[in-house]
């Protein structure tokens, strides 16, 4: 005889959700990762025909421009709709102001024509920042005392924004932290009747965080002295993050990022509710890669499984958009049709 339950009973039955894939899948859809909701940076070197691996990142490389097309044709051909471009200069010389982080010679100004033409499907955005590019790898004009010059270091990044602008990049993605530097790109845009046609990724909330060593490494961006904690935010604030999306939201963002991703989901959770109507980017940083890479390597855990769990919980915490250098991979999971 049927054992009868209550109404109540029967509410709390979970079993009866989740006994096959397909229903599994109604239960996962807001957390599908498409190649639309990946975004895959890369770091483009002076030497057109070389390639540079990163020894503190396994299996990532620094790519001359003619290298780095071989490299996306595949990638492309599978779907990836985005990239983030990162320049990174080894002879070209670092100075208190930058430089070379808009001069003709610089590697992303060189190789944006060459990569819009070669893949006119892809979405181009540019990291825009000074660290790569002056002598004391901080990522804004500085003071004699060693502090930021705001006003002088928001010009520079309007100035590097629009040549990146020029040159073709469809997204400018400030990363420097500077208060005002949404406002102050957003204007040089209009000035240069650009304001249409680039939007402007705002790296909203960037935690003071130990996640990115290898990047340091990878992008030569290491400080010559002191830190990045007096523009980037303290790990345990959540209302410096909120109070900074509201200001890059006032000052013009058309998307907003939080960054690292796995140790502030929460944070992420908060502006994406507070501000629904702006897609939400996430980056998982290099150390994040690296601790992946790593711990599977190791055997502590599996690569694929341990990967999947992450991107669906990024997800999950409210990113439209995860900016990986697991990208490749994941494409060729989503290709397979494979359950990511
Ligand atoms: N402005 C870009 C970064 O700081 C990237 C950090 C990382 O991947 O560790
Ligand atoms: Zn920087
Ligand atoms: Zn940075």
């Amino acid at each position: 005889m049927d054992k009868q339950l209550t109404h109540v009973e029967n509410q709390h039955v979970l079993h009866s959700s989740i006994f096959n894939q397909t229903l599994r899948d109604w239960q996962t859809l807001k957390t599908e990762i498409t190649p639309r909701n990946l975004m895959y940076p890369v770091f483009i070197i002076e030497n057109d025909d070389s390639v540079e691996p990163i020894s503190s990142m396994p299996g990532v490389s620094r790519y001359g421009i003619n290298k780095l097309k071989h490299h996306l044709q595949p990638l492309i051909e599978k779907g990836l709709s985005s990239i983030l471009v990162f320049g990174v200069i080894d002879k070209l010389p670092k100075d208190p102001l930058g430089t070379n982080a808009d001069s003709q010679e610089n590697p992303v100004i060189r190789a944006l024509p060459s990569l819009r033409t070669a893949f006119p499907t892809l979405t181009i955005a540019c990291d825009v920042c000074l660290c790569p590019y002056t002598s004391h790898g901080h990522c804004g004009v500085l003071f004699p005392d060693g502090t930021i010059n705001n006003p002088a270091s928001i010009q520079r990044i309007k100035e590097i924004a629009v040549s990146y602008a020029k040159a073709g990049a469809h997204i400018v993605a400030p990363s420097d932290m500077m208060d005002g530097r949404i406002g102050s790109i957003k204007q040089g845009l209009a000035e240069h009747d650009l304001r249409h046609k680039v939007a402007v990724l705002s790296y909203t909330a960037k935690f003071a965080s130990g996640f990115y060593g290898p990047f340091r490494d990878a992008a030569k961006s290491q400080p010559a002295f002191g830190d990045r904690k007096c523009y980037q935010l303290p790990p345990g604030s959540t209302g410096l993050a909120l109070r900074a999306a509201k200001r890059d939201v006032a000052e013009g963002a058309d998307m907003l990022m939080v960054k690292p991703g796995l140790s502030y989901l929460d944070i992420m959770k908060q502006v994406k509710e507070k501000y629904p109507e702006y897609p939400m980017f996430v980056y998982q940083v290099s150390g994040e890669y690296a601790m992946i890479y790593h711990a599977a390597k190791a055997g502590a855990l599996d690569f694929r499984s341990a990967l999947s769990e992450v991107m669906v919980s990024l997800r999950r915490a409210g990113a439209d958009v995860i900016i990986s250098y697991f990208t490749p991979v994941v494409l060729d999971w989503i290709q397979l049709k494979s359950k990511i």
